[in-house]
C-alpha cells in the first residue's frame, strides 16, 4: 500500500475488499455551445438526466445507500451548487445524500471523481456519485476570466499569478512556439481526433455511455416562443470530412500568424456526466459485485507554468506511474484532454506514447469540452473501450488553465 492505495500492478490488478469500483458511468451527448442540441438546456438540467440514469440502471441499489455526490463544474451560477442539489433531489437522492460541487478548472470532472473515491477509500463512505456538469452556451463569456480582481494581482510583479488569467488559446501558442510543435502536425492530430470519433460513432461504440436526452428546442432564434421536443443521442461537434489539408485553410483564431484554430482547439459545448461508486466490499454486502465495470486506482495532480498549462498531463502522469507503481507499457489506453492539439501532441511525444493508444474514439477537440464535465465524459468514454479491447489499464488526464495537470489510473474489471 502508498497510503490508502495499492501499489504494484499485481497488487492493482487483484480484486480487493477495499477497492474503490464504479458501478456505472453515463453521459449525455456533449452538443456544440450555442447552436448543438443543448443550446436552450441548463447544466443541472443534463446533471438531472445523468443522475436519474444512475439510478435507474443501478435498480437494486436503494439511493439511500448514496452518501455523497460531488459534481464538477466551472461556469456555472453560484458554483452550481444550489441548482445542483436541487436536481439531484428532483429525481429522487433522498436528502441524506450529501451534494456538493467541485471545482479544478478543466479538471473538475475527474476531482469531483477523485474526492468520492478518496473519500470510500477512508471508510469517510461507502456509495458517492462522481460526475461533472456544465453549459457553456449559458456561462462561457463572462465567466470565463474574472472581472471583480484585486488590482494587486493584476499588476502582480509575479509573472505565474498574472499567467493564470492568460487566455487558454494563447497558452497553446506558447506550447506550440516553445517545443516547436507545427500547424501541419496540429491539423493533422486535429483531423485524425473527428475521424477516430466519426468511426467509432458511426460503429454505436458511445452508446453504452450516452444517456438520450429528451428536451425542449427553440427551432428558431427569432421566435423563442416556437418549442419543439427533441432527443438529442449523439455528439454533434464530430466532423467527419476533417482532413490536414482542409484544416490547413483555417485562419489562426488566437494570435496574428499562429497556429491555433477553431479546428484544432478544443470545442466550446455543453454537457453532463456520472459515475456511481462503491467500496467492493459493500458491492459484494449489496449483491451487486456483478455490476462492476471498474476501479479507480489513484490520482496525482501537479503545478506547472500557467503560461504553458497544456503541458500539464506530460508532468501529472509520470508522476502518477511512480505512485501507484505501474509501468507505462502497461497502459493499454490513454484519454488525455485534447485543450488544443499542440498541448495533447506535446505531452504525447514528451511521455514518448504511442498515438494509436490515445483517445481511441476521439478527444475534446472533436467531441467537445464542458469544461468541468470533460473529465468525467473520459471515465465513460475509456471504460467501454478498455472492455472492448480487452485493456486491463487506462489513465485519464487533463491539463488545468491555471497552470496544473491531473491524471487518474482506471483497471478495468
Ligand atoms: C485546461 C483546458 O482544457 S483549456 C481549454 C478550455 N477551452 C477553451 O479555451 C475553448 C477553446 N475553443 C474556443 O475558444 C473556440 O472553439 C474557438 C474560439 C477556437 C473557435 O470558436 P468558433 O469560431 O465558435 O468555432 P466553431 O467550432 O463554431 O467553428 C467555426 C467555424 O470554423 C470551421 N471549422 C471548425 N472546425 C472545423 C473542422 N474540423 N473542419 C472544417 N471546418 C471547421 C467551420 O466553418 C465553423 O463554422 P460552422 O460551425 O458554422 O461550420
Amino acid at each position: 500500500m502508498a497510503g490508502f492505495i495499492q501499489k504494484g500492478t499485481k497488487n492493482i490488478l487483484q480484486k480487493q475488499p477495499h477497492d474503490v469500483v464504479f458501478l456505472s458511468a453515463f453521459r449525455t451527448p456533449v452538443t456544440k455551445a450555442k447552436k448543438g442540441g443543448f443550446k436552450d438546456a441548463y447544466d443541472h438540467e443534463l446533471l438531472a438526466h445523468v443522475l436519474k440514469a444512475t439510478l435507474a440502471a443501478n435498480p437494486n441499489l436503494d439511493p439511500s445507500r448514496i452518501k455523497d455526490v460531488q459534481i464538477g463544474t466551472v461556469l456555472s451560477e453560484l458554483g452550481g451548487h444550489k441548482a445542483g442539489r436541487m436536481a439531484a433531489c428532483h429525481v429522487g437522492y433522498p436528502e441524506t445524500a450529501a451534494f456538493q460541487t467541485v471545482n479544478r478548472a478543466c479538471s473538475s470532472g475527474l476531482s469531483a471523481i477523485t474526492g468520492i473515491a478518496h473519500a470510500i477509500a477512508l471508510g469517510q463512505i461507502d456509495v458517492g456519485v462522481g460526475g461533472g456538469m456544465e453549459s457553456m452556451t449559458r456561462n462561457y463569456g463572462s465567466r470565463a476570466i474574472p472581472t471583480q480582481l484585486w488590482q494587486a494581482l493584476k499588476e502582480s510583479p509575479v509573472k505565474d499569478a498574472r499567467d493564470c488569467i492568460m487566455s487558454m488559446g494563447i497558452t497553446a501558442e506558447n506550447v506550440a512556439e516553445r517545443y516547436k510543435v507545427g500547424r501541419q502536425e496540429q491539423d493533422g492530430f486535429a483531423a485524425r481526433s473527428h475521424q477516430k470519433a466519426a468511426k467509432a460513432q458511426k460503429e454505436g461504440l458511445f452508446d453504452a455511455e450516452i444517456i438520450p436526452v429528451n428536451k425542449r428546442w427553440r427551432p428558431d432564434p427569432e421566435h423563442p416562443e416556437v418549442e419543439e421536443e427533441i432527443t438529442v443521442t449523439k455528439d454533434d461537434g464530430i466532423r467527419p470530412n476533417s482532413t490536414a489539408e482542409g484544416l490547413a485553410k483555417m485562419k489562426p483564431v488566437f494570435k496574428e500568424n499562429g497556429a491555433t484554430t477553431a479546428a484544432n482547439s478544443s470545442q466550446v459545448s455543453d454537457g453532463a456526466a456520472a459515475a456511481l461508486m462503491m467500496r467492493r466490499s459493500t458491492a459484494n454486502e449489496l449483491g451487486l459485485s456483478s455490476s462492476i465495470i471498474g476501479k479507480w486506482a489513484g490520482t496525482q495532480t501537479i503545478g506547472c507554468k500557467p503560461d504553458e498549462m497544456g503541458i500539464g498531463p506530460a508532468l501529472a502522469i509520470p508522476r502518477l506511474l511512480e505512485y501507484t507503481g505501474v509501468s507505462k507499457e502497461e497502459i493499454g489506453i490513454w484519454e488525455i484532454n485534447e485543450a488544443f492539439a499542440s498541448q495533447a501532441i506535446y505531452c504525447v511525444r514528451k511521455l514518448e506514447i504511442d498515438e494509436a493508444k490515445v483517445n481511441p474514439k476521439g478527444g475534446a477537440i472533436a467531441l467537445g469540452h464542458p469544461l468541468g464535465m470533460t473529465g468525467a465524459r473520459q471515465l465513460a468514454t475509456l471504460l467501454p473501450e478498455m472492455e472492448r479491447q480487452g485493456q486491463e489499464l487506462g489513465v485519464i488526464s487533463m491539463c488545468i488553465g491555471t497552470g496544473m495537470g491531473m491524471a487518474s489510473l482506471i483497471v478495468r474489471e
